[in-house]
């Protein structure tokens, strides 16, 4: 048997007549640091969408840790342990850092201990608020935090929850070079306990912390292997590049 945390297979998504995914298989497995790249529109939000529960494919199944999740209902997938973030940001501006965590992780609670006032931190959002590094802010409202900063509390918001699988999507868009930086070591450490899968447009921070990449080009899986092997795949560079399409005029 493989050890596979989520088996993608057949993966088809049809918009009004536009097909946006065709046919892509996807393994990941349990532990993975995975990044799915590809152009404009090559289907990574939609793929993310299907894992979700956003968006219903036409065909195919997701296979999560055995379970299949074609059909379900986006909350019974949080349940099972899929965590996700979006482009928009999802932090409450007048809550805490803190309060923010602990918001997240109460949804495994059940409801009566959520009504009741607790003492304390609970474990796993002590654990979260260090991983991403905003002690120090702990107790300011996330309305004050730099981007970055608003980025790494959406990420510890996740963990909170301790998913098995993270879904990021776009985590370094809008950041500087240091936030960069930090952002690549987070999701470092983080795939240390986590399954991760990041979608990410930037090159750069591709190189420097990526070890498997799929790519997704007009809905099929274009190539799949390490940094290197992606980066010299002529398909990779012609449809970055346009390369091919220049080589021939
Ligand atoms: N709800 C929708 N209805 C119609 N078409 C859609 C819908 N969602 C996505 N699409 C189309 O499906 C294709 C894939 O979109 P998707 O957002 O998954 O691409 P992407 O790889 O994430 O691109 P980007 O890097 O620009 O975010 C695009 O052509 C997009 O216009």
């Amino acid at each position: 048997m493989s050890d596979a945390l989520l088996q993608i297979r057949g993966l088809k998504v049809v918009f009004d007549g536009f097909t946006a995914l065709d046919g892509v298989d996807l393994t990941v497995g349990h532990g993975e640091l995975r990044f799915l790249i590809g152009p404009n529109g090559a289907g990574k939000t939609t793929l993310i969408d299907v894992v979700t529960g956003l968006t219903r494919p036409a065909a195919g199944s997701v296979s999560f840790a055995g379970t299949e999740l074609t059909g379900r209902r986006e909350h019974r997938i949080v349940r099972l342990g899929i965590g996700r973030t979006f482009q928009t940001s999802v932090v409450f501006e007048e809550l805490t850092v803190l309060e923010n965590l602990d918001l997240a992780a109460g949804f495994r609670r059940p409801l009566p201990t959520l009504l009741l006032r607790r003492r304390g931190v609970p474990d796993a959002v002590a654990a979260a608020l260090d991983t991403i590094g905003l002690g120090a802010l702990a107790d300011r409202p996330a309305g004050v935090l730099s981007h970055g900063q608003r980025q790494w509390l959406e990420i510890g918001m996740l963990i909170a929850q301790r998913p098995r699988l993270l879904l990021l999507d776009e985590p370094v868009a809008g950041m500087g070079r240091g936030e960069r930086e930090r952002t690549g070591e987070l999701l470092t450490e983080i795939a240390r306990e986590h399954t991760v899968v990041v979608v990410e447009h930037d090159m750069e921070f591709l190189r420097r912390y990526a070890s498997q990449v799929t790519v997704l080009h007009e809905g099929r899986v274009l190539v799949e292997g390490d940094v290197a092997t992606v980066q010299a795949d002529p398909r990779v560079q012609e449809v970055y590049l346009g390369r091919g399409r220049e080589e021939a005029a």
